[in-house]
């Protein structure tokens, strides 16, 4: 439904005026700098999909949204969606192709002086659509958001959570086969959060919409999304389902997004005592992540039996990532060398994903 083809942007920044200008350029030699914002993005995104885009402050996440309905235009690369390439469009062509693209933003961009239901109207208003049409078609969405008896307030009757539901409505009004949620979440409280995160999943399920959402929060990876991608420097680093990336992220800042939301960090004694490099009388301290079977397989005291391995439980937790079950663990591995390799060797046999974190000095 969504497809970006080596999507690159680079914005050009002029210098501020022509004094700043002459000063820097005789700095720099250049009287404008760039900033490469998204790098050779492929992305993918199936018909019925929410997939989600995450990614630390500055990392490109506001440009990739805003590049899939060319409120950004990319530098390079194609963009298609609903099977159109939008890259070749503009003027007129490319306004049509948005009516089936909706978009929800961060600060809810409602205008102020209009009522809820005028708001919600206003795509169908400018489409040209009749009066009568228009009351036909926004009833049954403020219906859908809850918002059937605020019709009539204006937005600064409202409170944040029923602002982005008015939001949600505007932008469903013109039947988007695809929706864009740019941080839509970020400026509620959890619970507001929680049921706006709720109403996306509805929309998705009832409507089969496909939809691109940008945050920089794992919760909201975690309640809605399919699938997961992972934003660095302009560059998607990592691809995965979610099941999957919360169980083993591939990359070191995947696993940093994880383990900060899953608050899973050795304690802090345990960290200072930590070293990289094995020796002759140290144990391993070891992150475990395992799913499925695993969560309910005794592995830990088959460890003890079958290697010869004493296992030290520092943390541990049971996570639940939509419909699979999540364990999360660190231990410290107690026993020579060779048997602890091997009892490493016996949890990746068993589908466990194993993290070695460093190892400790022996205290026997
Ligand atoms: N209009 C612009 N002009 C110049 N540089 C820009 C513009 N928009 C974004 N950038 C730069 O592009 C890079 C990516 O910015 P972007 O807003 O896409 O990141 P982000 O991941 O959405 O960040 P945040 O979470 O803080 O909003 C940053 O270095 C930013 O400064």
């Amino acid at each position: 439904m969504i497809r970006l083809h080596n999507v690159s942007k680079t914005f050009f920044i002029k210098k501020p005026n022509r004094q700043d200008r002459r000063a820097e350029a005789s700095e720099s030699g250049a009287s404008s700098t760039s900033v490469q914002a998204l790098k050779n993005v492929d992305l993918h995104v199936p018909q019925g999909q929410i997939h989600g885009v995450i990614g630390l402050s500055g990392a490109g996440k506001s440009t990739l949204i805003r590049c899939v309905n060319l409120l950004e235009r990319p530098t390079s690369g194609t963009v298609s969606v609903d099977g159109q390439e939008l890259t070749r469009l503009s003027g007129k062509a490319l306004n049509t192709a948005r009516h089936g693209i909706g978009m929800i933003f961060q600060h809810f961009n409602l205008l102020t002086n209009r009522s809820v239901f005028a708001n919600v109207a206003l795509p169908l208003e400018l489409m040209g659509m009749k009066r009568g049409e228009i009351r036909e078609r926004v009833a049954p969405l403020l219906e859908l958001v809850g918002l059937a008896d605020k019709a009539n307030q204006y937005p600064a009757q409202l409170s944040g959570g029923q602002k982005q539901r008015v939001a949600i409505a505007r932008a469903l009004a013109s039947r988007p086969k695809v929706l864009l949620c740019d941080e839509a979440t970020s400026a509620l409280d959890p619970q507001t959060t929680g049921s706006i995160l709720a109403l996306l999943r509805d929309i998705n399920q009832r409507l089969g919409l496909t939809i691109l959402l940008i945050t920089h929060e794992m919760e909201v990876v975690k309640s809605i999304c399919h699938r997961v991608s992972l934003i660095s420097g302009g560059e998607l680093v990592e691809e995965a389902d979610v099941g999957d990336f919360f169980t083993a992220p591939k990359t070191r800042l995947g696993r940093n997004f994880l383990n900060d939301f899953l608050e899973l960090e050795p304690p802090r004694a345990l960290i200072e005592r930590l070293v990289e490099a094995p020796g002759e009388h140290t144990h391993p301290v070891v992150r475990l992540a395992f799913s499925g079977d695993a969560v309910s397989t005794p592995l830990i005291s088959r460890l003890a039996r079958e290697c010869g391995v004493d296992v030290s439980i520092l943390q541990a937790k049971v996570e639940s990532i939509q419909e699979r079950t999540l364990g999360l663990m660190i231990a410290e591995l107690m026993g020579s060398p060779a048997k602890t390799l091997e009892a490493i060797e016996y949890l990746e046999s068993h589908d466990l994903n194993v993290e070695v974190l460093g190892h400790v000095q022996r205290n026997d």
